[in-house]
């Protein structure tokens, strides 16, 4: 939106929405919602950082240069936000959600729709951001969003496209009644579990991508690790109860794209970090925001060790990271595994002894 022109008029169909967390998605979403006529409540527990953006429309500490337009209520009070909205965008790291959802869950409303931004997986027993909503607030009808969305192209309104999933298809509807614009396009998925988990999934690709141009590896190797990464992740995904065709959609190869092959992805700025020699303690410090696939491999690894889902990149990455195998080596025995099948839904994979 260029800096004169004014958000759009939604009329009578403007809503009540709310958005919780202040971070860089919650700033994109809330700054979605405000240009399309709606009246946002940005909730976020610092009051310093509320106060902030109440005075100056910008949100310093996560898009310094973005400032918000419209009907936009920064605030701390949860309980009030809650009561005021029609529908609610969860926008919190997976480690903060089920607290945040649980600590106010007399606070939302029967019916009232709830949608999960957060693109991770809970440690305590490999939960999904939509079943802690189910688990925490039954009551509500609940969704989750995802796709190729980073926050920095979202804010500087550049065309993007995103996936909502629910069985209900009246969250649906509303969902993309309330984010679709002329730069901002909603696809429908009912696969929440797929679509959920390709988000959370992803983050550690974009990890091995970031690993991989540090090490300025080619085109070649770049396609080889998102295929290859995008085999691993719907077996494992399909294995769990997902559909695999989720994983031709935005929600899949889409934000695997977009993730493995941009630095504005923080998932790919670690990877590329650790390339690079770098401490992961260090790195995280320096970020000073949360990229997911850090927690999310060491949960998947473990899960797949468990249920016998062959993984090799997570495997890799998992070693580098946590075990402190070199690079060099790990690349050798994945390069010098057994070859096997390419689409293993058409030829299933050789299973060696
Ligand atoms: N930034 C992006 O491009 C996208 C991010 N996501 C997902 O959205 C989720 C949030 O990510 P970002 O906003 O980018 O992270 P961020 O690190 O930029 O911000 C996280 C926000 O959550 C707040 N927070 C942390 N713990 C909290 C707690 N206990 N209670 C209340 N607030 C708390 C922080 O204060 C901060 O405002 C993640 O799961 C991420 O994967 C999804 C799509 C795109
Ligand atoms: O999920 C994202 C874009 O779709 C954001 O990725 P990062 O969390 O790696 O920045």
């Amino acid at each position: 939106m260029p800096d004169n022109a004014t958000p759009n008029d939604a009329g009578a169909n403007s809503k009540d929405v709310a958005v919780l967390g202040g971070g860089s998605f919650g700033t994109a979403m809330a700054k979605v919602l405000g240009e399309n006529g709606h009246r946002v409540h940005f909730w976020m527990r610092d009051p310093a950082q509320a106060e902030q953006v109440r005075k100056t429309g910008i949100n310093k500490r996560y898009m310094p240069d973005v400032v918000l337009k419209g009907d936009i209520h920064p605030t701390t009070d949860l309980a009030d936000t809650l009561k005021k909205s029609d529908v609610v965008f969860v926008a919190v790291p997976a480690k903060a959600f089920r607290a945040l959802i649980s600590e106010h869950r007399d606070e939302f409303h029967d019916g009232q729709v709830v949608v999960s931004l957060t693109k991770g997986i809970e440690q305590q027993g490999f939960k999904l951001m939509s079943e802690i909503l189910l688990e925490e607030i039954p009551r509500c009808r609940s969704g989750v969003l995802s796709g190729p969305n980073l926050a920095a192209e979202i804010v500087n309104r550049e065309l993007t496209a995103t996936v909502i999933a629910a069985k209900d298809p009246e969250v649906r509807q509303i969902v993309q009644e309330l984010l679709g614009c002329e730069y901002f396009r909603v696809y429908a998925n009912v696969d929440v579990y797929g679509v959920e988990l390709a988000g959370a999934l992803k983050n550690i690709y974009a990890i091995v991508a970031g690993l991989g141009t540090a090490l300025n590896m080619g085109e070649n190797a770049r396609a080889m690790l998102i295929t290859r990464g995008l085999a691993e992740m719907s077996r494992f995904a399909v294995s769990l109860g997902a559909n695999p065709m989720t994983f031709m959609g935005l929600a899949g190869v889409g934000d695997l794209i977009a993730t493995c092959t941009s630095n504005k992805s923080r998932n790919y700025r670690v990877g590329y970090a650790i390339g690079k020699g770098r401490q992961l303690d260090e790195i995280v410090e320096e970020l000073g925001q949360v990229a997911e696939g850090i927690y999310t491999l060491k949960l998947v690894r473990e899960k797949s060790e468990s249920i016998g889902i062959y993984m090799p990149l997570v495997r890799g990455l998992y070693e580098i990271i946590y075990e402190g195998a070199s690079i060099n080596a790990v690349i050798n025995s994945l390069m010098m595994a057994a070859q096997n099948s390419d689409v293993e839904f058409i030829l299933p994979r050789t299973i060696s002894q």
